[in-house]
């Protein structure tokens, strides 16, 4: 069995995946703050031969974690952010500050969809750009829709957004504190991010299919314009493209990849654009 970790700011998330059949057989997550401990929601480490791990956490969470894991397991592959990997160049002045999570992302959707825009909405919202020929643009980092509303401490936290409400209800005005804040915050991110994709698309001439990744993805995808894919195994499938271990993998299927979605035509981003420039 192959155990994969994607361990972020906020979540360390699992899946245990047959290397033979290529079948996620079980899936899990635990706050990254919190150790592994018995009962609570962790892998079966008898059964993992490999592991492949993204982590942006601080490096001691790494640390731990690959200790942990040498003493059951045979093979631990790290990810790291490189300059360049499966014809992707990273855009970043210092390659290797880049949060491999990102650079998963980035990968991940280059083998899909070639030239992209990838937006993952977790701790951060990040959104990266990369153009046909593999050149990865750099992109932006926001906070995402927990942290905005725990910065503001209105003592709203413990009210989540409802992930089942529809984009109209979440950007009308609210009438609580809480309803305010959630309505406010959801707003600054999906604003952010049908702009940024716009101002991006503009500026290099070429409409992007777009790919979104991450906890909030499904409430924020709600809010996005143009037509996009959700994909929430993206960051794993960045480690299956970087560390192919089973069949399915060395001949290039992701699982969980979704149909790559077909961008509006340009002149659509760019008249858009120069509309909501004039509000
Ligand atoms: N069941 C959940 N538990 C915790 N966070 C969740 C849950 N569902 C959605 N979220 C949202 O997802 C975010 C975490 O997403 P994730 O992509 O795992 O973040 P990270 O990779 O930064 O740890 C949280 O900040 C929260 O806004
Ligand atoms: C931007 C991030 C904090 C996002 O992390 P996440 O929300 O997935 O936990 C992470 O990718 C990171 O620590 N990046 C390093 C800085 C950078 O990418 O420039
Ligand atoms: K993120």
């Amino acid at each position: 069995m192959i155990l994969d970790l994607d361990i972020g700011n906020t979540l360390s998330k699992w899946r245990l995946k047959d290397s033979v059949s290529s079948e996620i057989r079980s899936r899990g997550a635990v706050w990254t703050r919190d150790e592994w401990k018995p009962g609570a929601d962790i892998p079966d480490l008898e059964v993992v031969e490999t592991v492949r791990i993204s982590s942006v956490a601080r490096r001691s969470v790494l640390t731990q974690t690959e200790r942990l894991l040498k003493d059951n397991v045979r093979t631990v592959h790290v990810a790291r952010p490189a300059h360049e990997t499966l014809g992707v160049t990273n855009g970043y002045v210092e390659p290797g500050r880049l949060g491999v999570d990102r650079w998963m992302g980035v990968l991940a959707g280059y083998q899909l969809a070639g030239a992209c825009c990838v937006v993952d909405c977790g701790s951060a919202i990040t959104i990266d750009f990369v153009l046909p020929g593999g050149r990865h643009l750099g992109g932006y980092i926001l906070p995402g829709l927990r942290l905005m509303k725990e910065s503001l401490k209105l003592g709203t936290g413990n009210v989540a957004i409802d992930p089942d409400s529809e984009a109209d209800e979440l950007l009308a005005p609210g009438r609580r504190t809480a309803e305010a804040v959630n309505h406010g915050i959801y707003l600054a991110a999906v604003s952010a991010v049908n702009r940024i994709y716009a101002e991006v698309c503009d500026r290099e001439s070429i409409s992007l299919p777009m790919l979104v990744t991450g906890g909030d993805a499904l409430v924020v995808s709600r809010g996005i314009q143009v037509p996009h894919a959700i994909w929430p195994d993206m960051v794993y499938a960045g480690l299956e493209a970087c560390f192919p271990l089973t069949a399915a993998e060395r001949a290039g299927k992701m699982a969980g990849a979704p149909a790559p979605p077909r961008p509006v035509p340009l002149e659509k981003i760019r008249a858009g654009l120069a509309f909501s420039s004039l509000l």
